[in-house]
């Protein structure tokens, strides 16, 4: 055991954290991670965390400064992350700030260079850029005055911009949102466990006897947060967090659900005297105590002796973990390529004027199809199988509607939208509800316009879903979808993807990380704009043989 492991595991137990004896605490060269000694089952309670240990605002000796001055959220955690760096053995944390790395690897601190090499194309170019200016801004306005106030007394030398960008870091690899008092914090033990998508052994949750449901799952930073560019890629500007009484509809609720964890909480046992327990588990989750000030890592599965223990940072593409965490999976199900609108525009100028196209997009928001968004961008997600967002499909389908049928819906639909915004609220600027009632709505309105008003399937005996999907695939449509594919794929440059794929089986992950998991994430995104284009060429043939519905 490496002495930073000795001294964490000291600082542990005069904290008051405990942890079972069956966990063997790993440090390789691929970091720390936590194994188990003997099986464990479903519902093992096997640390518990007093909140008092985390590092919050709250906790940290910052608090009072950085409350007075008004910083909350991430920004003010990295400030108290550097303000007890800065104060060494003086912190509370020092034991545990000794085991963290100096930062995370994680593109945000990759110089310039490497970000438009290692970057260009991919999900992350542009968003890691955004986060590099975003970041330095919120230096300048908010730790730079930190430090020149002289009364404060900081060391300057913790908080420069390079130590602000190293606690962002950290932050985002390893916080937790505790609750609505702490906000979100570094709970210690807790971030020793590595990530598996969608395949995760334990969950961090309060022990509050009011508490017990998958309400109360403490959630990793970097799961699933909404400003999250189609919660692919992480994300640095992260304030709208969720405190675990918001978490009534948690991407974790179905496992926790399915686990059969017993939510009855029983008074908790006295605490040993010893830090670990010699039964190998604390407790079950069932007879473990109410402690409202606690967090407790609970099992969901059993676990076989000599295996690793994983944490799930939630369900994200490599983007994402790239993004936030520094690597990425092969072959992850919750990858997803996104498709700019202004891509869409792009492609759009090889065939229709700029106002036909302003026009069929107009048409498009009509009926109440939209992008998604963020920051400054509109886009379309395509998933890791290569399917098109819906939505993406519907506009290409609009482009090619014959001009009377495109006159007839925008001339009815405005008409309708008149009446029905002058019925409500003169200030209501948003479309009314009947109109917007999302794609599948949409694309009936389409359908039904074409066919003089009625609509040419089978409700009853056939799948509208699959027919309506169906009938939007025409010619035009799959060529454009291979068209938007090509263009995306132009980003990245000359190397082609098998090119990519026989550079990547000759990278070594842990030699060359940055160059590793960048390729990593460029293979994986090419390889689903590969399934696009599979998946638009194959529906075109299969209409080919089909009964088409209208001429293409
Ligand atoms: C919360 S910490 C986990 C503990 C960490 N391994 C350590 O040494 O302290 C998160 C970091 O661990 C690493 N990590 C976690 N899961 C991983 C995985 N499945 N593959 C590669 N690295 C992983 C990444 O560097 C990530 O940013």
């Amino acid at each position: 055991m490496t002495r930073g492991l000795r001294a964490f595991k000291r600082w542990m137990k005069s904290h008051g954290v405990e942890y079972s004896d069956a966990l063997l605490f790993t440090d390789g060269v691929e970091g720390i991670g936590v194994k188990t000694l003997c099986d464990l089952s479903v519902g093992d309670l096997i640390a518990t965390i007093p909140k008092s240990a985390c590092l919050t605002i709250k906790t940290s000796m910052a608090q009072n400064f950085i409350e007075d001055v008004g910083i909350g959220d991430s920004l003010g955690l990295a400030v108290a992350l550097m303000f007890e760096l800065s104060i060494g053995q003086e912190s509370n944390w020092y034991g545990y700030l000794q085991l963290l790395p100096k930062k995370e690897p994680v593109p945000l601190v990759w110089n310039l260079e490497e970000v438009d090499t290692l970057l260009v194309g991919t999900e992350l170019h542009k968003a890691v850029k955004y986060d590099k200016s975003l970041l330095y801004e919120d230096w300048k306005e908010c730790i730079v005055p930190l430090v020149a106030a002289k009364q404060l007394n900081l060391n300057e030398n913790y908080f420069g911009v390079e130590q602000y960008f190293a606690a962002k870091t950290l932050i985002a690899s390893r916080a937790f949102e505790i609750d609505e008092y702490h906000g979100s914090g570094m709970v210690p033990l807790a971030d020793l466990f590595n990530h598996k998508t969608g395949a995760e052994d334990v969950h961090l949750t309060s022990m509050s006897a009011n508490s017990g449901s998958e309400d109360d799952d403490v959630r990793d930073n970097g799961g699933n947060d909404d400003d999250d560019r189609g919660s692919n890629d992480g994300g640095f500007d992260d304030d709208a967090k969720l405190s675990i009484e918001e978490l009534v509809v948690d991407s974790f609720g179905d496992i926790f659900e399915n686990s059969g964890i017993q939510k009855n909480h029983k008074t908790m046992a006295t605490a040993s005297d010893e830090n670990h327990l010699n039964g190998h588990i604390l407790e079950s989750y069932s007879s473990a105590g109410d402690d409202p000030d606690a967090l407790g890592m609970i099992l969901i599965k059993n676990v076989k002796a000599g295996n690793e223990v994983f944490n799930t940072y939630g369900t994200l593409g490599n983007a994402a973990l790239l993004h936030r965490y520094g690597f990425t999976e092969p072959e992850n199900p919750f990858d997803i390529v996104n498709i700019d609108l202004n891509l869409v525009m792009k492609w759009a100028k090889g065939s229709f004027s700029n106002r036909y196209s302003r026009s069929r997009i107009s048409l498009w928001k009509k009926l109440g199809c939209s992008s998604c968004s963020n920051q400054d961008s509109e886009y379309f997600e395509v998933t890791f199988s290569g399917t098109p967002q819906l939505d993406l499909m519907v506009l290409l389908y609009i482009f090619y509607l014959p001009d009377e049928v495109y006159c007839k819906m925008d001339l009815s639909l405005t008409t309708r939208m008149k009446v029905d915004i002058s019925l409500s609220s003169p200030m209501n600027d948003e479309l009314p509800s009947s109109i917007v009632d999302g794609v599948h709505n949409a694309m009936d309105i389409i359908f039904s316009a074409e066919s003089g008003g009625s609509l040419p399937f089978s409700r009853e005996t056939e799948d509208m879903a699959t027919q309506r999907v169906d009938r939007l695939l025409t010619k035009h449509v799959c060529n454009a979808l291979i068209s938007l594919a090509d263009i995306r794929e132009g980003f990245y440059g000359a190397s082609s993807l098998e090119e990519d794929m026989h550079v990547l089986k000759g990278c070594c992950r842990l030699r060359e990380p940055k160059r590793y998991h960048s390729l990593s994430l460029r293979v994986c995104e090419r390889s689903i704009l590969k399934k696009m284009r599979i998946f638009a060429s194959k529906s075109g043939c299969i209409r080919k043989g089909k009964k088409i519905y209208f001429a293409a």
